[in-house]
């Protein structure tokens, strides 16, 4: 018998339960052990759920129980979801977790204490929601040197760009949407802003590269500075705007990685992610580009991947599953300064500046735009080239284009 217990009977902690309950036999049938769910932590009790019998509220119970194998912690946040996952570890039992702050914070001690306690540490819901992406790029892509890594990491986001691009919906009724559908995290500002891509992208950055990328080494932007007229124009020239999180692995060794809209062409994959779908491209020197695509949010999904960690914790039992990278240091990212790009740039100003400035790029149409509003795309250069010639005009937007 593998006892599990859930800390956090929220969106993704209600799915686990329900995951376990509807697929129980299916579940067992894979570890060819009985997998029962025995305690919930939370809060809050919940006598309407059909699992409220397991609600207890004092960590200690299952922390002392040493009938508990596995432990998942879906409470969020790096404070006491912290507390209780070294507590956990510590008790030698087994960490499966949803929670990419936690782990893109702390991910490097967890896995060290994981390792030193002989049990394991998994967290393939913390990036990507039901997209498998941990395990392939921690397993079947080993053979690879990583030199890239982009995508749509939030769901939220996507979401949101999708309901204003498609049906004109304005940001503040789209996020509302997003909330209500279980999407969003407890401060949504963590995903318009884009720090929940951030820590997805330090996640992947510091399993394929080897060294802990922190998110606060990752220059971020969200998507509260995008509005219609952007969508318009970028809609003008076939290309859709999305929120990339991306690491290059730079040949001296270091991390270029950054979170920022992106406008990606009507012909790449990426821009066909809709809704709460995302999208992961790896692209690694022996296979070349591989990409994941799944929803990236919301209860069931992310229950999926948070299952499956439960599963193979279960069946690693007595030979425990290894992930590890090593303590990244202060020098490890770099920000990408010297990345040169097309750029798409939307100012006020006067139309001779924007042509002595750029008078080979045409400007984008958009119906109603004021006429002192010019929009267009350039050639690729740095973001400090493009800074040298925005100076005689008043920017309102600028977004990389993703080549
Ligand atoms: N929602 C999603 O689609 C996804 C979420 N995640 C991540 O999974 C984690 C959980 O997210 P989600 O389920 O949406 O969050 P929720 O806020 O829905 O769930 C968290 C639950 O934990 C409870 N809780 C808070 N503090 C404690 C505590 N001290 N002890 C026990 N329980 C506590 C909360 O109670 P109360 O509500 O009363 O505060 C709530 O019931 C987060 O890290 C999130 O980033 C990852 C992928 C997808
Ligand atoms: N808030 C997150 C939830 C999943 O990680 C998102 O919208 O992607």
């Amino acid at each position: 018998m593998v006892n599990v217990a859930i800390l956090g009977f929220g969106v993704v902690g209600s799915g686990v339960a329900e995951v376990l309950a509807t697929n129980g036999p299916h579940i067992d049938s894979k570890v060819d052990d009985l997998i029962r769910l025995k305690y919930i932590l939370d809060v809050r009790d919940f006598p309407d759920s059909p699992f409220g019998d397991k609600v207890i509220h004092d960590f200690s119970i299952i922390e002392n129980d040493p009938e508990v194998n596995i432990v998942v912690e879906t409470i969020g946040g790096a404070k006491v979801a912290l507390d209780f996952t070294r507590r956990v570890l510590k008790a030698g039992k087994s960490v499966v977790t949803s929670n990419k702050e936690l782990v893109a914070e702390h991910g490097c001690e967890l896995l060290q204490l994981a390792q030193e306690h002989g049990v394991s540490y998994l967290f393939e819901a913390s990036v990507g929601g039901g997209i498998p992406i941990i395990r392939p790029l921690n397993q079947c892509l080993a053979a690879n040197e990583i030199e890239e890594i982009s995508g749509i990491l939030n769901g939220t986001t996507n979401y949101i760009l999708t309901r204003m691009i498609r049906t004109g919906l304005s940001f503040e009724a789209a996020l509302k949407e997003a909330q209500q559908n279980g999407y969003a995290e407890q401060d949504p500002t963590a995903d318009i802003e884009g720090h929940d891509a951030c820590r997805k992208i330090c996640i992947l950055a510091s399993l394929a590269f080897g060294r802990h990328v922190y998110p606060r080494q990752v220059p971020t932007e969200g998507i509260t500075g995008v509005t219609l007229a952007d969508v318009a124009y970028a809609d003008s020239c076939g290309k859709k705007i999305k929120l990339l999180g991306r690491a290059i692995h730079r040949e001296d060794g270091k991390v270029c990685a950054f979170v920022a809209p992106h406008l990606v062409d009507g012909e790449d994959p990426l821009s066909g992610v809709e809704d709460v779908f995302n999208a992961i491209s790896v692209r690694g020197n022996a296979i070349g580009d591989v990409m994941f695509y799944g929803r990236g949010a919301g209860k069931l999904p992310t229950a999926s991947a948070v299952v499956a960690d439960v599963i193979d914790a279960a069946r690693h039992k007595d030979a425990k599953k290894r992930m590890f990278w090593e303590d990244g240091g202060e020098d490890v990212a770099v920000p990408p300064t010297d990345l040169e790009s097309a750029w798409y740039v939307r100012t006020e100003g006067r139309l001779e500046y924007v042509k002595a400035a750029f008078p080979d790029c045409p400007l984008l149409p958009r119906a109603g735009a004021p006429v002192n509003e010019f929009a267009f795309l350039t050639p690729p250069m740095t973001r400090a080239q493009l800074d040298s010639k925005l100076t005689t005009m008043a920017p309102c937007s600028v977004f990389r284009v993703l080549d």
